[in-house]
Formats: structure tokens, sequence, C-alpha cells
């Protein structure tokens, strides 16, 4: 067997597909069974830009290509089905990393309660993965960035700031505190909370990836409405002080402003409807801008690929 198919031979070998997987990987395409409409997604993560080895194990990036895949279909408030992960790499790189790397999306993948359905492999100058997730509406209706409504509240549920906090160390050059470096390379996605969020009667949702403000912003321009974060809602976690401390930074610009937390922004008609777990975070009103305790927020909103 070629080199090629022996190590795709090596990623297949041992799947299990769930119920609405007619067929998996060894054909030309997958073929998906689902009870309501379909949800695809997909996000790239390009070594040294989304990822470094030096900071990250295989295991880590292929489980953190899955999960900020998942995260967008959750956002959309629908039931994670399945993934295909596309991998180039450089020729010369260690087998053990890519063996590694599959182990973690095959990890993330049961976590997030997905198939592995199919995939690609090439070589590259560098190191570069493309996931697309699909999920089933099961006859629910998309929870889009387009449907929030002045008066209502804005909810979060996961982690804020972690991420940027565990970055921001790892740049430079320390591996603590040790939950935010975790969290920043294998983001904790709340699973099965997009549902909750939907049935709960969430009007808008999305994902932060790129950061609270930078992404609710993303939906006020999509609702035509502007919100307003009340800092006194937000709770500043222990190791976001810590690396604030340490680096002379304002611990809110880590919560507010960090990206790649992949916690879930949704808002709803009022605090009653909230679904457990989730954090109040603001209101929705017709500025049409994001404030930050009613004050324009003057630093960076977050993560911008290309300013
Ligand atoms: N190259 C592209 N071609 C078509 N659509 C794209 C492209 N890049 C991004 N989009 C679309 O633009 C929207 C915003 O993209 P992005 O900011 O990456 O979303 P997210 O933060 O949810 O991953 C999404 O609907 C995405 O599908
Ligand atoms: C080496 C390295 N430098 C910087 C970052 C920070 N970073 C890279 S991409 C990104 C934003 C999220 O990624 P993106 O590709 O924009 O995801 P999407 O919005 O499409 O879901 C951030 C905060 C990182 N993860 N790794
Ligand atoms: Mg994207
Ligand atoms: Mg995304
Ligand atoms: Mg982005």
């Amino acid at each position: 067997m070629s080199a090629e198919f022996e190590l795709i031979d090596r990623i297949t070998r041992d799947l299990s597909v769930g119920d609405d997987v007619m067929l998996s990987v060894g054909d030309d395409a997958a073929v998906l069974r689902f009870s309501g409409d379909t949800v695809v997604t997909t996000d790239l993560l390009i070594e040294n830009v989304h990822f470094k080895r030096q900071w990250s194990s295989a295991r880590a990036v292929g489980r953190k290509a899955v999960a900020v895949n998942v995260s967008d279909v959750e956002a959309m408030g629908a039931r994670p089905s399945s993934v295909v992960v596309a991998l180039a790499f450089p020729k010369d790189l260690d087998q053990e990393w890519v063996a590694e790397f599959e182990d973690g999306v095959k990890e993330e993948c049961a976590t997030a309660g997905v198939s592995l359905v199919g995939g690609d492999l090439s070589s590259a100058s560098a190191i570069a993965i493309c996931v697309t997730a699909i999920g089933d509406l099961e006859g629910r209706r998309p929870i889009t960035r387009g449907g929030a409504k002045a008066g209502e509240v804005v909810a979060v549920k996961g982690n804020l700031g972690w991420s940027a906090a565990g970055l921001t160390v790892l740049q430079r050059g320390f591996g603590s505190p040790k939950d935010m470096v975790a969290e920043h390379l294998t983001p904790s996605v709340p699973y099965g909370q997009g549902i909750v969020a939907s049935d709960a009667g969430a009007t808008a949702m999305l994902d932060i990836s790129d950061g609270l403000l930078a992404d609710l912003g993303h939906l006020c321009e999509r609702s035509g409405v502007g919100i307003d974060v009340d800092t006194s809602l937000l709770e500043i976690p222990d190791g976001v002080s810590r690396v604030a401390a340490a680096t002379g930074k304002n611990p809110l610009g880590f919560v507010i402003a960090g990206g790649e937390d992949h916690a879930l922004a949704a808002t709803f008609r009022n605090e009653a409807v909230v679904p457990k777990g989730w954090r109040v975070v603001g209101t929705v009103n017709d500025s049409g801008a994001v404030t930050v305790d009613g004050e324009p927020w003057e630093g960076s909103a977050g993560w911008d690929h290309f300013a």
C-alpha cells in the first residue's frame, strides 16, 4: 500500500458512527440522513496562526479543530452530527504527530457526540487543517444572528477570557495558569447548550470566536440593534486577574475582547427565560452599536485576521 493510503487506513480503521450516517469513510463521499434541515459550517486552523507546535500537542490541535467547528453548529441551535477533517502537513513531519492529531480528533468527536465521516490528506509547507461540521436542526428553526430586538437580554454560556489569558502567557514563554492555557489549547465548548438556548426561545445566537464585543457587533449588525454590556454582571476569573496583573493589562479586555472563547452568546426576550447556567451580561437596545457600561469601548473589540 502507498504511504498515503496506509495513513488513511490507520486513521479510518476503527471509526464508529452515529445512526444518521448511512455511508461513512471509504467512498467518494459520505451519505447522511437527517430528520430536519441540515446545518453546514467550516473553519480553518493554520500553523502559527491558530496554534504553534511548541505550545500545543498534536492531540490538542486535533481536539481544537473539531471543537471550534462543532461550536458553530451549536450556535445555530442544531444537533451536531458529523465532521470531515482535511489535514495538510510537511513531508518530514513526524508520523507520530499525525497519529496523535487523529487521536485528538476522535477524542473530541466522542465528547461532542459527532461522527468522523471523511477527510483528506495532502503534503504542504506548513500544517493546515480544514474541518467541516454538519448538524441537524431536527425540526427546529435555525437561530441566526439576525433575530435580536431592543428590550431583550444578552446571555453567555461558557468561559470568557480564559483563552486569551492562556495565549498571553504562552506568548511570553510561560505555561501557567494551567487552566487558562488548557482552555486556549483545547476550548471547552458548551456542547448541547445550543439546543437548550433554542428551546428556551433564543432570538439570536452566535459563538464567540473573535471576542465578545466583536461578535456581539456581528449580531447587532445582522439584527439592526445595539447591545450594552454591563461589566458588573461579568466574572473576572482568578487566572485572568493574575495574567492581567503580571502583564500590566486590563483584565476586562481579556473577558470582553479576548477571542477563541467558543462560549455561546444569545439574546432572550427577558431574564426569566434565560436557561440555567447562562450568565446575563447585557441588554439589547436600538443604538445600533455595542457599548460597555454605556460607553464605546476604546480598545480592540477582538481578533481580525487581516488587520
Ligand atoms: N471564503 C468564504 N467564502 C464564503 N463564505 C465565507 C468565506 N469566509 C467566511 N464566509 C462566511 O462568512 C460568515 C462569517 O465568517 P466567520 O467570521 O469565519 O464566521 P464564524 O466566526 O462563525 O466562524 C460565515 O457565514 C462564513 O460561512
Ligand atoms: C499562534 C497563535 N497566535 C494567535 C492566536 C490567536 N487567534 C488566532 S485566530 C483567532 C480568532 C479566531 O479564529 P478565526 O479563524 O477567526 O475563527 P472564526 O471566527 O472563523 O470562527 C485568535 C484569537 C492563536 N490561537 N495562536
Ligand atoms: Mg469562521
Ligand atoms: Mg467559527
Ligand atoms: Mg474570526
